[in-house]
């Protein structure tokens, strides 16, 4: 019999791009619940314990709500939110992170899925802290820019209604300034970094997209580390990754530019090694979309490896 999947929150942003990627597959019985009832916790709780897998595209209250509800009947969740991102007893949702990763996930009742930010900073740190290449007490910077989508329906509203009396109209703003960015925890406990990294977010006049930029001195890593050395060691971690893909040399070095908008409407995340051979600096760079890899595609590759899909 096909798996029952229940997402709550269907009707929200990242809910809504699930629905889309899910609609449509035979191997999945895809419920749904009445648009006017979906705040209310009896017909959630219904539809939760109903549900092999509920995917919760909520804010972080209602996800451990959506969670006490129905974990007692065995339902799998994948939350979306930052509510479990940091718990240990919740799978975390980035297959690539290791060789067990995925076979983790693919077994758990509880999977919590990456922060948008999170991904990239994971995706450009983790292996250079599991091969010794980056010590765990290097003070990390984190500098991002992503699409507004991000922001969820409300900075949606914001960006594109400008009759709202708490309209924003700048082209670009920086955020998060008092570092205490919510996706700083995840990022600590999934690269194994000991350090508290500085992380300052900005919002572009984008909707979806994100670049994630981690710039490194060399002579503050382990051994001899070289640009050669860093790609390496990222095209190592990833071979064989359909979704995620590491820039050649060649190709980062000649690029002039990245554009965030770069993997719009995918599910794949690319990372750059910037710089120039010889110095004793890099920018690694994590170009994903936040709705994408950042979010819905993500749940959605979970949900796959959890119905052994
Ligand atoms: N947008 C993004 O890029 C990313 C978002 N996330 C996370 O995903 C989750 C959802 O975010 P996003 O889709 O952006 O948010 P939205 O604001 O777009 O959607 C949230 C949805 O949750 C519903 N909701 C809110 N409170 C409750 C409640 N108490 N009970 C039931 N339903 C409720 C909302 O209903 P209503 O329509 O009535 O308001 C809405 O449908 C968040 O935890 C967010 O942090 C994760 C990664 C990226
Ligand atoms: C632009 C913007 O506002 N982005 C969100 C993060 C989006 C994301 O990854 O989601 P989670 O909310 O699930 O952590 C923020 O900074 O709070």
């Amino acid at each position: 019999m096909a798996p029952k999947i229940f997402i709550d929150g269907e009707h929200g942003t990242t809910g809504l791009q699930i629905v889309n990627r899910l609609t449509g597959r035979t191997d999945i019985e895809l419920m749904s619940m009445p648009a006017d009832q979906r705040r209310d916790p009896e017909v959630r709780k219904a539809f939760l314990r109903d549900a092999d897998i509920a995917i919760l595209c909520l804010p972080d209250d209602a996800a451990r709500e959506s969670v006490a509800l129905a974990a007692d009947a065995g339902t799998r969740f994948i939350d979306a939110s930052t509510a479990h991102r940091s718990h240990p007893d919740w799978a975390y949702g980035f297959a690539e992170l290791s060789k067990d990763q995925a076979a983790r996930i693919a077994s758990a009742q509880f999977v919590s899925n990456p922060g948008c930010y999170s991904t990239g900073a994971i995706a450009l740190l983790a292996p250079l802290v599991a091969q010794g290449l980056l010590p765990a007490d290097y003070p990390v910077t984190i500098n991002a820019v992503s699409g507004y989508t991000g922001g969820g329906k409300q900075m949606i509203a914001q960006m594109e209604d400008a009759s709202r009396d708490d309209a924003i109209t700048a082209p670009h703003f920086a955020y998060a300034l008092t570092l205490a960015h919510k996706h700083v925890p995840e990022i600590i406990a999934r690269t194994g970094i000991s350090r508290r990294p500085i992380f300052t977010p900005a919002v572009g006049r984008f909707a979806q997209g994100m670049l994630v930029n981690v710039p490194l001195h060399l002579d503050l890593m382990t051994g001899n580390v070289t640009l050669s050395g860093i790609h390496a060691a990222l095209s190592n971690h990833y071979e064989g990754s359909g979704i995620v893909e590491v820039a050649s040399l060649e190709e980062a070095s000649k690029a002039g530019r990245l554009d965030p908008e770069e993997l719009k409407g995918t599910d794949r995340i690319k990372l750059y090694v910037c710089g120039t051979e010889g110095t004793d600096q890099a920018n690694l760079i994590a170009s994903l979309d936040n709705l994408g890899k950042g979010a819905s595609g993500a749940a959605v590759q979970n949900l796959n490896l959890m119905i052994g899909g």
